[in-house]
């Protein structure tokens, strides 16, 4: 695993360029700021190629899909592949419509992505295995979520981080699973963007699928020791997790990250 990984990103501060929905900004920037980051946010697809010029990673989040929306991402998209910088997608409820199947498809002939994170409903749209997906919310299934995390990697031909109580990373081939656990987290929207946050700092950085792995145990080995303080307070419990981010060190990640 990438051992030296927060003080990595707290020495070179990646720029994080975000697409975000219009739910969860805030929580998003704050993720990424409190590891070390650089957040920012972009609104006008007038400055989308500008600003990805400046940035180390970019991150994509269908959430609120709307045309200015689309061109943002497609304009980001298509600069940091010709400028070989990384991008992170969030298909936020693809399986839920056919206009997010749509973008999400002429996201992905156009600017193929560096990685994308979503939950097991949203990865099982993408693999094209029949999923009961709760809109944004992953629902339920009977395929193995590792078959489903691989297939969709190999269809997209990108790193996979398939969000759940466990967490699967994939690159189609070698996989790997991060058990940290919190369920609090289930309760407050938007800790899936915040993840996709983290993951852009991380890929900032590097690509490479044990820097992924590890930067998909952040959140949740902040927000197990935040549930130690407050085991039934779900907004303190994410006040604090945002404490614990910001305190997060090497050593204490490495003690408390379950990989198998
Ligand atoms: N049932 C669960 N129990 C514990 N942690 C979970 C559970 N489901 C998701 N998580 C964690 O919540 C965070 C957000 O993931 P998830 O809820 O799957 O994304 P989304 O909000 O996009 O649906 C991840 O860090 C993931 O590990
Ligand atoms: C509620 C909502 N509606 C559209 S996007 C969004 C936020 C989704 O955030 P997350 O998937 O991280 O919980
Ligand atoms: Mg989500």
């Amino acid at each position: 695993m990438k051992t030296n990984l927060m003080k990595t990103i707290r020495e070179q501060q990646p720029i994080v360029l975000n697409v975000a929905n219009h739910v969860t900004p805030q929580r998003v920037a704050d993720g990424i700021n409190y590891i070390g980051g650089s957040p920012m946010m972009m609104a006008d697809p007038l400055e989308a190629a500008d600003l990805t010029k400046i940035a180390d990673a970019v991150v994509l989040n269908l959430g609120s899909t709307n045309p200015t929306a689309q061109a943002l991402m497609l304009g980001a998209g298509e600069t940091a592949n010709r400028l070989h910088k990384p991008v992170v997608f969030d298909p936020v409820a693809v399986g839920a419509t056919p206009l997010r199947r749509k973008r999400t498809q002429q996201l992905l002939e156009r600017a193929p992505v560096t990685l994308i994170r979503g939950n097991a409903g949203e990865v099982a749209a993408l693999a094209g295995v029949s999923w009961d997906q709760r809109g944004i919310d992953a629902g339920q299934g009977s395929v193995d979520p590792v078959t489903v995390a691989q297939t969709a990697a190999q269809k997209c031909q990108c790193i996979v981080v398939l969000s759940g109580p466990t967490d699967i990373i994939t690159d189609g081939t070698t996989v790997y699973q991060v058990e940290n656990n919190a369920p609090m987290l289930t309760t407050n929207v938007g800790m899936g963007d915040v993840l996709d946050g983290i993951l852009g700092v991380a890929a900032g950085i590097s690509t490479d699928l044990e820097t992924i792995t590890t930067a998909t145990g952040i959140l949740p080995v902040a927000a197990e020791l935040a549930t130690h303080q407050y085991p039934d307070a779900p907004f303190s419990f994410l006040a604090e997790t945002y404490n614990q981010l910001a305190r997060l060190d090497d050593q204490t990640l490495q003690q408390r990250l379950k990989i198998k």
